[in-house]
């Protein structure tokens, strides 16, 4: 059992030195999300460093704690990128989308379900027995259609790339259940037999449909959609679906699959989705207080009730979450 005066080795917990007022801080806060379903897409350009991961493991259990049910579906682009270089292999992308072949298809499922999984897996359960691994393969949690690229309106085939075409949330639902943290990777199999390549932004987008989930949250390497990429670095902060839907033609690259999950989602029921700065430490804790950080994307018809207490400023939960995090040894 975890006592204050114990603390844990290493991490600098000062005895007689609760952060009583920070948890009780972050109070109205873990009452307004619990029990909420929060989808948080974790992409490879977000990886950076090892001290970032750890602190993106460590957010993701403070939101278990706090009694929210935090789903984390990864990325792995650029760790896909090296490991198809050191074997010689080409990376080339079609609208955003990775181009596969069997053979890049191979190294795209070993780098994301053998490396990048197993790496997030590891990282929060030093805090725990929380993370499961799984694949959209997993008891049939998604099912793949084969997906073209579209290029000047016509089809283009890009190979061993696959859609949403369903998803059974039960496998998720049932961990989430037991107080277990699903940690995704984005590889699912057709009615065809065939494995399939799912950009991550796109399985994230569907399964947080799926699952009723109340927000789903993309840490990216960007602050979020910017107006005019790459002219300028205004942040669009707020888009309805619509607004979006109509903004998308003109995105490019990495952004496309994002902004069109993002409008998936929201369409699908999911009340707030958001790109935001996954290299800046701890920003998916300071993502839950006001005012919004990063490109926030809402339904068209505002959805009735709160999405928990956002307060306003640094006085709110994401400060209490930091001092919590600090009185723990984190920086
Ligand atoms: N309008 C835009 N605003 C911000 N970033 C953009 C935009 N259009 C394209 N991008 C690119 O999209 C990238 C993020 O997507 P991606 O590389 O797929 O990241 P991730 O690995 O997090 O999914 C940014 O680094 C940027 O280069
Ligand atoms: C079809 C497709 O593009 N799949 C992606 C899957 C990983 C991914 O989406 O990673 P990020 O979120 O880091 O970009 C790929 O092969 O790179």
């Amino acid at each position: 059992m975890t006592s204050w005066t114990a603390g844990r080795p290493g991490r600098g917990r000062r005895a007689g030195n609760p952060p009583v007022a920070g948890l009780l801080e972050a109070l109205p806060w873990l009452e307004g999300f619990r029990g909420s379903t929060v989808v948080i897409k974790f992409g490879g350009n977000a990886m950076v460093d090892a001290g970032l991961k750890a602190a993106f493991a460590q957010d993701v259990v403070f939101l278990r704690y706090a009694g929210l049910h935090p789903v984390v579906v990864h990325g792995g682009g650029p760790q896909i990128n090296a490991q198809l270089d050191r074997l010689g292999l080409e990376s080339a992308f079609t609208n955003g989308l990775r181009v596969t072949t069997p053979e890049t298809m191979d190294v795209v499922r070993m780098v994301l379900a053998g490396q990048v999984q197993r790496e997030l897996v590891g990282l929060v359960n030093e805090h725990g027995p929380f993370a499961v691994g799984l694949t959209g393969e997993d008891a049939g949690t998604m099912t793949a259609v084969k997906r073209f690229a579209v290029v000047d309106g016509e089809q283009v085939d890009i190979g061993l790339v696959g859609d949403v075409a369903a998803i059974d949330p039960s496998l998720v639902r049932a961990l989430l259940a037991d107080g277990r943290v699903p940690v995704v990777s984005s590889i699912a199999r057709g009615a065809d037999g065939q494995v399939y390549n799912v950009n991550a932004d796109t399985a994230a987008a569907a399964l947080a449909g799926a699952l009723g989930a109340e927000m789903l949250m993309m840490l990216t390497d960007v602050e979020g959609l910017y107006r005019e990429w790459p002219a300028s670095d205004e942040v669009i902060r707020r888009l309805t679906a619509g607004e979006l839907a109509a903004v998308i033609p003109g995105l490019a690259s990495g952004m496309l699959p994002k902004m069109e999950g993002c409008l998936r989602a929201v369409r699908s029921g999911v009340r707030s989705a958001r790109v935001l700065d996954g290299r800046v430490r701890h920003g998916l804790l300071r993502a839950f207080a006001g005012p919004v950080v990063g490109t926030e994307v809402v339904p068209d018809e505002p959805v009735a009730g709160p999405v928990g207490p956002v307060p306003a400023g640094r006085s709110g939960p994401a400060a209490a979450a930091d001092r919590v995090l600090v009185a723990a040894g984190a920086d």
